[in-house]
């Protein structure tokens, strides 16, 4: 018998967490076109800081890969995170008008899901950083091909559900949840158990930082 791949399993035993994220009131606001600006102006904010923090976790990831193959994909990651990312962000701001907002950034969710994300990277093995960019990027992926007909009003938020539900960005979570699924064969069952709980912490993470952008000072 073949054991059962260790993504199918994250998504089987956290599906609640998971599920979740799919029906959180941003998501559903959001798709539904009626996410108020000052909302989608606060995710806009910290998201385009997570994308920062993402270079550094991806960063830390490539430090911690021993693989060569490994290494060339997260570098090609990177580059999308830090080129075409970025400029969408640089570009979303311009739109917008925005400028920095350090008290948002500061707002305990916020900071939870930054922290938490990078607490991880730093002290978590390659197992552990593979586990949490297949659980941030499987779900932002997920939630994005669900709603990949809905035509927005703003191009600014168009664009980014096209973004996650295009192509590229499901061959890159693909790729992730391949490589989980690849790391889990070679490790021994409470190795798994455990990824399959950060997992799980990673999609409440998820929640609260959505919380954030969704209902703004807590
Ligand atoms: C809050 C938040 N969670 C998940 C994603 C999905 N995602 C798209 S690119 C990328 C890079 C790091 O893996 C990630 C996680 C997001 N954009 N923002």
């Amino acid at each position: 018998m073949t054991a059962r791949p260790l993504s199918d399993r994250m998504l089987a035993e956290q599906a609640q967490a998971f599920d979740a994220m799919l029906v959180h009131p941003f998501v559903r606001d959001l798709a539904a076109d009626r996410l108020p600006d000052a909302a989608f102006d606060r995710y806009l904010l910290i998201e385009g800081a997570f994308v920062d923090t993402a270079i550094a976790i991806f960063g830390y990831a490539v430090a911690k890969a021993c693989d060569l193959d490994d290494r060339r994909k997260l570098i090609g990651s990177l580059d999308g995170l830090a080129h075409g990312q970025m400029d969408y962000f640089r570009d979303a701001y311009a739109g917008r008008g925005l400028a920095p907002d350090p008290g948002l950034q500061a707002d305990p969710r916020v900071a939870a899901f930054r922290d938490g994300m990078l607490a991880i990277a730093r002290d978590g093995d390659f197992a552990d950083i593979l586990t949490a960019m297949f659980a941030a990027e499987w779900m932002y992926w997920t939630w994005c091909d669900a709603h990949r007909c809905a035509r927005l009003a703003d191009p600014i938020r168009q664009g980014w559900i096209d973004l996650h539900a295009a192509p590229e960005f499901q061959a890159q979570a693909r790729w992730l949840r391949d490589r989980v699924d690849r790391i889990g064969t070679t490790l021994p069952e409470d190795r798994q158990t455990a990824l399959i709980a950060l997992f799980g912490h990673v999609q409440r993470l998820e929640v609260s930082f959505h919380d954030a952008a969704w209902s703004g000072a807590a």
